[in-house]
């Protein structure tokens, strides 16, 4: 047996998934960023905006470490919305390691309370962030740790300023040490662009809602099929729109095809603002049939299936 081969070497590979919990504006796009380093990740500008599951993949130590976002836990009214705040939610019961971010200088107010609360129901181990350290005064944000482990038990407790950095590499040690061993996710080469592919497929599910939702509720999904990059620094997308039934393809499609390239106009742009280069998109859709009430293609989807 060599050394590389045995139980605990260096070599054995670790992989996992760590879900960030905090509210609108916490950090969390700065923390990724600055967990992931230069490696490409998505930055939105907008609140709420995050549909993406999958925010950067971290290499450190032999370790993936999978960073998975939540949309914004924010009150939910439309069921749609409701969905989605679930879906934040069973992210985080579906990751291995939970992160959870408080902004150090708004304490613990009525959306970390909320937050912290029913983080009560999640079993995972977690892992308290206190972030933005650089706005208070350093007994201040002793008290927050405390009052915030005194709610329940975190397995370790970080402060750090994503903003500057501080703390952010020992954060990552800790969450490469932390997820379980198993081989990489991703492979290195597709690293940088899964998540980009996820969210791509997942602005244009948007944009689908947007313009079908009293005609298609919920009955489609949306895969990225490939994701190529040009000489020219554009980029082709192909993506396929599932739907359940012949009659809602039509619906897709639109009038002499008017619908479709409406949706792909519109998800184009957005796609081309948050990669930063030319894209070119192409869509299909396909029926594929009986699934809109299966609780399973919800999953798939990245949402919950609601509970009505
Ligand atoms: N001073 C300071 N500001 C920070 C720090 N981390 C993030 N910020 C700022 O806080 C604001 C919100 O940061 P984001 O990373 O966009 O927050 P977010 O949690 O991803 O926000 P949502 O996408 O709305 O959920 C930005 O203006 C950041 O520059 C920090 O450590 N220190």
């Amino acid at each position: 047996m060599t050394v590389e081969s045995a139980p605990g070497a260096p070599s054995e590979t670790r992989c996992g998934f760590v879900a960030l919990i905090g509210a609108p504006n916490v950090g969390k796009s700065t923390l990724v960023n600055a967990l992931v380093g230069s490696k490409v990740t998505i930055v939105s500008r907008k609140v709420q905006t995050t549909r993406a599951l999958i925010r950067g993949i971290v290499i450190e130590d032999n370790a993936q470490i999978i960073l998975v976002d939540t949309p914004g836990i924010f009150l939910p009214k439309r069921r749609l919305d409701r969905a989605m705040v679930s879906t934040a939610w069973s992210g985080a019961h579906d990751a291995d390691l939970v992160c959870v971010l408080l902004d150090a200088k708004a304490g613990i107010d009525e959306e970390a309370d909320a937050i912290l609360n029913k983080l009560a129901t999640v079993a995972h181990p977690k892992i308290l962030v206190l972030n933005k350290i650089d706005l208070i005064p350093r007994e201040k944000l002793l008290a927050l740790a405390q009052a915030a482990n005194e709610r329940m038990k975190f397995e370790h407790t970080f402060m750090i300023s994503a903003l500057s950095g501080d703390g952010v590499a020992d954060l990552r040690k800790t969450l490469a040490k932390s997820v379980p061993p198993g081989p990489f996710h991703y492979p290195e080469d597709q690293m940088s662009d899964a998540p980009l592919r996820h969210l791509a497929a997942e602005i244009t599910r948007e944009k689908i809602y947007r313009q079908l939702h009293q005609e298609l509720p919920y009955q489609s999904t949306v895969e990225t099929d490939s994701w190529t990059e040009r000489k020219d620094k554009s980029v082709r997308i192909e993506q396929t729109i599932f739907v359940e039934r012949e009659s809602q393809r039509k619906i897709v499609l639109g009038k002499g095809g008017a619908t479709i390239k409406s949706i792909g106009a519109e998800s184009r742009k957005e796609i081309a603002e948050i990669v930063g280069v030319p894209v070119h998109l192409f869509l299909f859709v396909k029926v594929r049939e009986n699934w809109g009430d299966d609780p399973d293609r919800y999953r798939e989807m990245g949402l919950e299936f609601p509970k009505e």
